[in-house]
């Protein structure tokens, strides 16, 4: 098979359009794709002149995508529950066969509250363009969305992004930021309040589990970019996935994150219980003390056993089958060490990813326990909205499909940059050492920013 390089990719499938013959029984959506020769993804989704820009890192597969432009949106800016999505979804899948369209976007944290005005409470996107890596493969796609009847015009509209593509620029070299000042909400004594609140008895007892977090606004007085940060991230935590979401050029989400919502393979199903955490040590034997340490923790051991528990139950009526590691591993980040148990289950025939993320998100790891009173606790008490922070990001297409939960993130904006950690709150939980905690979240995006 051929593999062009970008320009000749493009004249390639621009070629292949023009050519297209749309026949009334053909799929409605038409993907059409290329191999070509090695680009960088990051560097090339940033010179891109449209939106919305969106790349997807997996964690443990060797994929990577950039995509931009759409030609279909599905965006909520009101609530919408998992059975509507699911409706829209079932609507969309049915309009073709082709096993690699995918829709890739997120939903918010709490989709009962108010979020951010482009992300909305849940947003989806059919891109127009995409770069896909898988290993060494590369491929360049463009997608059609003939459903209106309009099929000329949307051929029209495809050439036009292949003919603005731009070439790959070297990402603007990382620069240290100069913080104007920083915010916390909660501040440190509302934290105390609110551990204090939630590690009462009384209240302990009935929710065992509630993950309070925090918004932490720098200001800023020098332009950003956010891809630039997000692959400065990528270089600390490799083991994490990355991924990012513009949908216009002032607002963008991104996030390196550790923990996997779930992914699917027809009914293969993966997902993980990613809950206590410890520092890394600055040796190699103060690293594995530490550990140890974390091992053997009564307090981290339930914040994990909680998420493992809830997530094995939540799957079981969806499942043939469902099992847990029974002793968690350590998941080691550049800064931070976690407990880290691996689940998997076969799904019954039939089950959705609608109902996955109904049955999975918000797990305790970011939620709580019971989920609606932990829920209800976060929204009436945190003070700040988290939007997307928390929320499931990733991708839905026919076969597999991949869900990551957003932490460790960051929405950049201009003149600001908005930093999200939490930490689970359970029997135990002490204020100050959870505030610590949120600080070690921080480390690594803030010493990109400062330390460079
Ligand atoms: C909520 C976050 O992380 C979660 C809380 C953890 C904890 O309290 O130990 C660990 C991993 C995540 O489940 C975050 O990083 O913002
Ligand atoms: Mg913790």
């Amino acid at each position: 098979m051929a593999v062009y390089s970008l320009s000749q990719a493009i004249a390639s499938l621009t070629d292949t359009l023009k050519q297209l013959k749309f026949q009334t029984q053909s799929d409605p959506i038409i993907q059409l794709s290329v191999s070509i020769k090695p680009v960088p993804a990051i560097a090339w989704l940033a010179a891109q002149p449209c939106y919305p820009r969106i790349y997807w890192k997996g964690r443990d597969t060797e994929e990577e995508v950039a995509a931009i432009g759409c030609c279909k949106d599905f965006f909520y800016a009101d609530n919408i529950d998992d059975n509507q999505l699911s409706i829209e979804y079932q609507k969309q899948r049915a309009l073709s066969n082709n096993q690699d369209i995918r829709y890739y976007g997120g939903v918010a944290f709490d989709r009962t509250t108010e979020c951010w005005p482009e992300f909305g409470r849940a947003h989806f996107v059919l891109p127009r363009v995409e770069l896909r890596r898988h290993g060494n493969d590369y491929k360049l796609l463009v997608n059609l969305n003939c459903e209106t009847g309009n099929a000329e015009s949307e051929r029209d509209q495809a050439m036009t992004s292949l003919a603005q593509l731009a070439s790959p620029k070297p990402l603007p070299p990382p620069n240290k930021i100069n913080i104007l000042s920083r915010s916390d909400r909660p501040d440190r004594y509302r934290w105390t309040e609110l551990v204090n609140q939630v590690t009462h008895q009384k209240f302990i007892q009935e929710t065992p589990k509630v993950v309070l977090s925090r918004l932490t606004q720098l200001e800023i007085n020098q332009p950003v970019d956010p891809w630039m940060l997000l692959a400065c991230w990528q270089g600390r935590n490799k083991n994490s996935f990355q991924f990012g979401f513009q949908f216009s050029p002032d607002s963008t989400f991104i996030s390196c994150t550790p923990e996997r919502l779930y992914r699917r393979r027809q009914r293969e199903l993966f997902t993980e219980a990613l809950a206590g955490t410890t520092t890394r040590g600055l040796n190699l034997e103060e690293d594995k003390v530490l550990a140890q340490t974390l091992m053997e923790d009564n307090k981290n051991s339930h914040e994990n056993r909680l998420v493992k528990d809830h997530i094995v139950d939540a799957l079981t009526p969806l499942s043939n089958y469902v099992g847990a590691e029974s002793i968690p591993k350590v998941f080691k980040l550049s800064h931070i060490q976690h407990l880290h148990r691996s689940i998997r289950a076969e799904l019954k025939p039939g089950v959705d990813d609608f109902q996955l993320l109904q049955a999975l998100h918000p797990t305790p790891a970011v939620g709580g326990l019971p989920k609606e009173p932990a829920m209800s606790f976060i929204r009436q008490s945190e003070g700040y909205a988290r939007g997307w922070y928390a929320g499931a990001c990733g991708y839905f297409n026919k076969y597999e499909s991949e869900f990551a939960v957003a932490i460790r993130s960051a929405l950049i904006e201009p003149g600001r940059i908005n930093l999200f950690a939490g930490a689970g709150i359970v029997s135990g939980s002490e204020a100050d050492s959870e505030w610590i905690e949120l600080e070690n979240k921080l480390t690594t995006i803030l010493s990109i920013l400062t330390e460079l």
